[in-house]
């Protein structure tokens, strides 16, 4: 990669021409993938027996699906968006000021460099956690730091964000109960007292846009996403042997499911496999909303998902123990969740 052409917008301190051999990745199959994956694009306003059949019909596939009338305000959205542009548009020194310290959520990073050391992501990160048990300073301090004195309305917009993508990530678990044949509130009450993480993604323009990716392949290991994505386009779906394109569709929201769920619903549905391409003239931002379990509660499927012809797929394993697997012993894949499950009996006391 050269770094005279590929670095014209986007210049990381400290980084030596050395460092930046580091975003070349292994070579990946068609990275502008022209397929596009026509996931189903779902009205939740459409009537639950629909929306059901066309969750189901996504979920066995490959775990993704878009939402319109999904009841998140599209003025919000937008707000919050511009805040993210706002803010990745500052200069390092002040990004810098809410440097993500190790084993925190919060904050700002770049290419994960403090994580990890080969093929890092083209991607610029600023995460903010909302947990339900979230320490108001931590958050307060940090907005008052990443955007002085209008923090106040900032942060309030990006609470209101977190609040409407809780809300719909618990409708949809309804959805997602109904279209397994579970008791509708099942999955919904499981997640009621859940934690989430907000996490907005830049990617800037790349001249190596074919060498690079702005995440590499991979499920998620948490258990719903909710995604908001400018019209630029980049997310990929891995289905039928090859990436697929999702294209951005104005006021929709990307919905996919995650290891986490996968487990809960014993394998049934996949965690959907993903990556985002970056672009060679246009920067690129996302918003997603990550749905997890509170940390204790324990991930393993309703009775009536496992059976003499359909075994337990996965071992019981609680959610903090699979999110510390990814922070401190594993760089987040496809394979994550399969392992886990080894490390775990590994590492059980015998
Ligand atoms: C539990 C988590 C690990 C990641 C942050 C949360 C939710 C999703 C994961 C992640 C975003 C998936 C893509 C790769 C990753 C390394 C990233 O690009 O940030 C993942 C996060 C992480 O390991 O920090
Ligand atoms: O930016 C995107 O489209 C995908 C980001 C993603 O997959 C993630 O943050 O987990
Ligand atoms: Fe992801």
């Amino acid at each position: 990669m050269d770094s005279n052409t590929a670095f014209d917008s986007f210049v990381y301190p400290n980084f030596s021409k050395l460092d930046l051999e580091k975003f070349i990745w292994p070579k990946q199959e068609n990275h502008s993938s022209n397929e596009e994956l026509n996931e189903p694009l779902i009205d939740l306003e459409g009537g639950a027996a629909a929306t059901a059949d066309l969750v189901r019909s996504a979920c066995l596939r490959h775990g993704l699906f878009q939402v319109i009338n999904h009841g998140v305000d599209l003025n919000l959205i937008n707000s919050v968006n511009d805040h993210v542009n706002f803010f990745f548009n500052l200069p390092i020194d002040a990004k810098m000021r809410v440097h993500r310290l190790p084993g925190s959520f919060w904050g700002y990073s770049f290419a994960h460099a403090d994580r990890f050391s080969l093929n890092l992501p083209w991607k610029e990160i600023f995460s903010c956690i909302f947990r339900q048990d979230a320490s108001d300073s931590e958050g307060g301090l940090f907005f008052e730091s990443a955007f002085g004195h209008d923090f106040h309305k900032i942060r309030l917009d990006f609470e209101k964000y977190c609040d409407a993508m809780k809300k719909l990530s618990l409708s949809i678990m309804e959805i997602l109960g109904m279209s397994l044949g579970v008791d509708k509130v099942y999955y919904k009450d499981f997640f009621e007292d859940g934690s989430s993480l907000l996490r907005c993604n830049f990617y800037p323009r790349c001249e190596e846009a074919a060498q690079t990716l702005g995440t590499g392949p991979h499920c998620d290991p948490t258990a719903l996403t909710i995604l908001y994505q400018d019209q630029v386009g980049g997310l990929q779906v891995f289905v039928d042997d090859r990436w697929k394109s999702v294209t951005p569709r104005p006021g929709a929201l990307v919905v996919n499911l995650g290891d986490t769920f996968s487990a809960l619903s014993n394998g049934v549905y996949k965690s959907c496999p993903h990556r985002a391409v970056v672009n060679k003239s246009m920067e690129r931002v996302s918003m997603v909303y990550f749905l997890c379990p509170a940390e204790e509660k324990v991930i393993k499927p309703p009775t009536n998902l496992v059976s003499s012809e359909r075994l337990r797929q996965y071992p019981d394993f609680k959610w903090l123990d699979f999110l510390n697997f990814t922070q401190k012993h594993y760089r987040v894949d496809v394979a994550t969740l399969q392992n886990f499950t080894k490390w775990l009996i590994s590492h059980q006391p015998t």
